[in-house]
């Protein structure tokens, strides 16, 4: 590899400062700040309400954020944000593709969106990647949670996207369909994919490489497993979930403190 090619894939996949969005006079996003390796999965957790889905829907360019500077795959994340998109693969809560149609024309539709030149074969390495090459011409509607969940995943990475952003992508699937979409991702990162995944599971979150906790639009702590329950406050026998209760207690504390 080329010393401008090491240089590249070593620099981070998002890198932004000062993330900040308020909505009718309320700031659920304030001041964020994100660094995410290339190549990393990131585990994005909070409780409802505190400002994951903005802040992925910030990222990838949907969101107009009122500050906050950065960037994502090296483009300006609000200048470029049109650029961005097409490098970003982002996979909303709800199953957003048609139970009317069949898995494979679900995918081509969503490839003619992007506008794809070699239609066909996106799709097939989509249903091929996804283990879906069987189920081509089942209906989306017919598919279990966990299935419908693999097929959001192979509609998001159709155009080559080198960022995942994830939003909830397995709530209410079962435990053994969540662990096959996981090793899925684990297969992407390992091919270069850079995976940002918010996610109210603590067994998901033990499967990241890194985790990023917030609150109140705030991140509260970051960093890989040991660090987030050191920031915590745990002791040896105190997991994830200890750390989740205990970070959010301190920032209720706190936000209650100030308000
Ligand atoms: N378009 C909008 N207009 C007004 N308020 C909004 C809008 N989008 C989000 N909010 C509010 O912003 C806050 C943060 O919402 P957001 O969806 O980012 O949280 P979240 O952490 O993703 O929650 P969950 O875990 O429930 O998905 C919530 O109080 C939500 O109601």
């Amino acid at each position: 590899m080329s010393p401008a090619a090491t240089a590249a894939s070593s620099a981070p996949a998002i890198s932004v400062r000062g993330l900040t969005k308020t909505f009718g006079g309320r700031r659920v996003v304030n001041q964020i700040d994100l660094q995410v390796g290339a190549g990393r999965i990131v585990g994005f957790l909070g409780p409802n309400g505190s400002g994951k889905t903005t802040t992925m829907r910030m990222l990838c360019g949907l969101l107009t954020p009122d500050a906050g500077e950065g960037q994502c795959l090296g483009l300006d994340f609000r200048r470029d944000a049109v650029q961005l998109r097409r490098q970003v693969g982002y996979m909303t809560q709800k199953f957003g593709l048609y139970e009317d149609l069949t898995i494979r024309e679900n995918l081509e539709f969503v490839a003619r969106l992007y506008e794809l030149p070699d239609r066909r074969t996106r799709v097939d390495e989509a249903l091929h990647r996804l283990g879906l090459a069987t189920r081509g011409g089942q209906l989306a509607g017919a598919l279990s949670g966990g299935w419908k969940q693999r097929l959001a995943l192979a509609a998001s990475l159709l155009h080559r996207p080198r960022l995942l952003l994830l939003d909830e992508p397995t709530a209410g699937v079962d435990p053994k369909a969540r662990r096959e979409f996981w090793d899925q991702l684990h297969q992407l990162a390992r091919e270069g994919m850079t995976v940002l995944v918010a996610t109210h599971y603590m067994d998901e979150a033990a499967r990241c490489d890194e985790l990023v906790f917030i609150a109140y639009g705030e991140v509260l702590a970051q960093g890989d497993q040991q660090a987030v329950l050191s920031a915590a406050g745990c002791g040896a026998d105190e997991d994830l979930e200890q750390a989740f209760v205990r970070l959010i207690a301190r920032a209720t504390d706190n936000f209650a403190g100030a308000a």
